[in-house]
């Protein structure tokens, strides 16, 4: 078992009968901003909750930073990786700073010293969020709710020093704004620099994907199809999504670009 990382190996999943996850693994180190993309039903969220240990794999193991998942407790495991699901309802009508505080719970087991509402607020303003502390949640717009859980996100994976020191992000951009979609990638890629955070983000958008990413895992109908550091081809790009496509890199900066064309085969499921 590898050590340093989270990682999913060789993961089957089967849901009702149905083989969702094939054989699949991916990794995520320390520091590393890793990207899931590919089409709708392709297993992403599947991928992303068996490697947060909330799915349990039918085969193979995830592990992190070489202990199995199933070994770790429930609050050792919340202290080490922080999940944003692609639809959160949440039961109470909380204020944001109150739910950006939950995520300090897994450290703190519900104490809020004026240390914590401070580091709450800290982790807010990261999301462009703090004119927002104590707007009820359910008043708040799509993109708002979103950059509102992430900042819960960061407050769970906490100061440097404290572990938890992954994120699995489903989708987090989707409602988002281009600004803020921007902001985001920005914020994640500074993080992983910075903080030593290793970041599993699924996104639609392979223009954000070949920005920001260090590597990117294509998944279609369960299974690893491609894994790219940070540049897709169009090959991949059609294997994975049907569609042709051009990529090219930008003369002034230095990621890649995508124009997408046509559906390479009209009608296909
Ligand atoms: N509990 C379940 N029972 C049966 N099928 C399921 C279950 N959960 C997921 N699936 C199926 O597994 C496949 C993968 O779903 P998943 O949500 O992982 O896809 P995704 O790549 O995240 O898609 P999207 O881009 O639409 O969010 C889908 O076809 C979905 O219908």
């Amino acid at each position: 078992m590898e050590s340093e990382g989270l990682h999913a190996h060789a993961v089957e999943l089967v849901r009702h009968g149905r083989r969702i996850l094939r054989g699949v693994s991916v990794t995520v180190r320390a520091g590393e901003l890793v990207a899931v993309i590919g089409e709708n039903g392709a297993g992403k969220s599947s991928l992303l909750k068996v490697m947060a240990g909330e799915l349990r794999p039918d085969g193979g193991s995830v592990s992190l930073d070489g202990r199995l998942m199933t070994a770790l407790g429930a609050r050792a495991l919340a202290r080490r990786r922080a999940v944003l699901p692609q639809d959160l309802a949440l039961g109470f009508d909380f204020e944001a700073l109150e739910v950006v505080l939950l995520g300090r719970y897994p450290h703190t087991g519900g104490g809020e010293s004026s240390a914590e509402r401070a580091f709450a607020m800290h982790c807010l303003a990261l999301t462009e969020c703090a004119h927002l502390a104590h707007q009820r949640t359910t008043t708040l717009s799509g993109g708002e709710r979103a950059r509102v859980q992430l900042a819960r996100v960061l407050a769970q994976l906490g100061r440097e020093g404290e572990g938890g020191r992954y994120a699995l992000l489903d989708e987090p951009a989707a409602s988002l704004d281009l600004s803020h979609q921007l902001a985001l990638f920005e914020l994640l890629a500074r993080l992983t620099r910075e903080s030593g955070i290793g970041v599993l983000v699924t996104v639609h958008d392979l223009g954000l994907a070949m920005r920001y990413a260090d590597r990117i895992v294509v998944l279609r109908g369960g299974s690893v199809v491609g894994e790219t550091p940070g540049s897709l081809d169009e090959e991949l790009i059609r294997t994975a999504f049907g569609v042709e496509a051009e990529v090219r890199r930008h003369p002034q900066v230095r990621h890649c670009m995508v124009a997408l064309n046509r559906v390479a085969h009209p009608g296909a499921g």
